[in-house]
């Protein structure tokens, strides 16, 4: 054995140590999950406030060399797999395959849960409510683009609560079946996707290079598979599943380019320590309607961390206000201040208090 094989041996021996006893003690944690599984006697298994706490929790403890953000990743997956013992979950999100919707799923829950991919939103948000799903996991703002209108809206009337974020860094590709530029006649994309990459395009690819808008970015990366002379923009997973090259990464203008999803499903989630709660609520089209709104969160000091205005589609008030607080909706300040707003708005409905996303 030579000196450097030795050098090796020895720290792949306290490798193989540390292997043997990691794997006990994650068996030793699985089992617990597992007997947490039967006090719960067949209730909601998923808990997002305890998991919030867990990766907050691992972050804090972690001393490195493996950085914070991965450390979450793992233990992410270790409580994946501990759930689906007490009992797998579906998710539903706007398919097909390969979505940033599905990504944020996996990104959420792990890979342990299985993902249910549906024609639209709207088909999410009806899978949950029927059953045939646990949770669905919708986009609900993007950094460039803002506010998704569609699950605003379905949020309004859903029965569903919302119990947890997922914030996703979006990296846009130019992807082809073949590794050249050359002979593009178009490119397929999402048009929220083809509008982030805007600048990127009238640089990069001829002005007579038709930009179609298709559904979503997995059906441009599946409809570039099949056509030689087009490109798609999408993302690492649609590019894996259609197997196809990356002629340029990264294209998106602005590189801090984020999604936001939202959890939903029937459940109220109990308090984390770092919350925040989704209202919506309505206003008339009249002076000061707006600070009627605004001034009993401030004067209970409740925080907002977004406002988002979207016309009434009922007809019966003028405006719904989206506003994302920094409280948790059993914190005495909401309540008080939520009290106050029903009584002189026609409309409050709290979308859900969830965990302010960890990873
Ligand atoms: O603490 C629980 O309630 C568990 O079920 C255990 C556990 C975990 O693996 O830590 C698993 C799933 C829940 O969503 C939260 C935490």
């Amino acid at each position: 054995m030579t000196e450097q094989e030795q050098q090796l041996k020895v720290h792949r021996d306290a490798i193989d140590a540390i292997d043997a006893q990691v794997l006990e003690l994650l068996n030793q944690r699985a089992q617990h999950a597992h007997t947490i599984g039967e006090i719960k006697g067949g209730g909601i298994v998923y808990r997002p406030e305890r998991e919030a706490q867990v990766l907050a929790r691992i972050r804090e403890l972690n001393q490195g060399p493996l950085s914070d953000e991965t450390v979450a990743r793992l233990f992410r997956e270790i409580m994946s797999a501990c759930l689906a013992l007490e009992r797998p979950l579906t998710i539903a999100f706007l398919g097909p395959e390969g979505t940033f919707s599905q990504a944020a799923a996996i990104k959420h829950f792990g890979h342990a849960a299985a993902t249910q991919a549906c024609a639209s939103i709207d088909d999410a948000f009806r899978a949950v409510e029927a059953r045939a799903a646990d949770y669905v996991v919708a986009p609900v703002e993007n950094s460039t683009e803002g506010a998704v209108g569609r699950t605003l809206d379905l949020m309004v009337s859903s029965p569903l609560k919302i119990c947890g974020e997922v914030v996703l860094r979006i990296h846009h590709h130019l992807l082809r079946a073949s590794p050249t530029k050359d002979g593009i006649k178009r490119v397929y994309s999402h048009a929220q996707s083809l509008a982030q990459c805007h600048e990127w395009l009238n640089r990069n690819l001829p002005a007579e290079v038709e930009r179609v808008s298709v559904a979503s970015n997995a059906e441009a990366a599946r409809l570039a598979s099949l056509d030689p002379t087009a490109a798609a923009i999408a993302g690492d997973a649609a590019a894996e599943k259609f197997q196809l090259v990356k002629l340029a990464e990264n294209i998106e203008d602005e590189p801090n380019n984020t999604t936001r999803f939202l959890v939903l499903g029937y459940q109220d989630v109990s308090k984390s320590g770092r919350d925040k709660t989704s209202l919506v609520i309505s206003a008339p089209n009249k002076p000061g309607a707006l600070h009627a709104l605004v001034e009993p969160l401030a004067r209970h000091g409740v925080s907002m961390t977004k406002f988002e205005s979207r016309p009434s589609r009922t007809g019966l008030w003028e405006y719904l206000f989206f506003v994302d607080v920094e409280s948790h909706a059993s914190d005495a300040n909401l309540i008080a201040a939520l009290d106050e707003l029903r009584s002189t708005s026609a409309f409050v409905k709290v979308l859900g208090a969830y965990p302010q996303a960890v990873l």
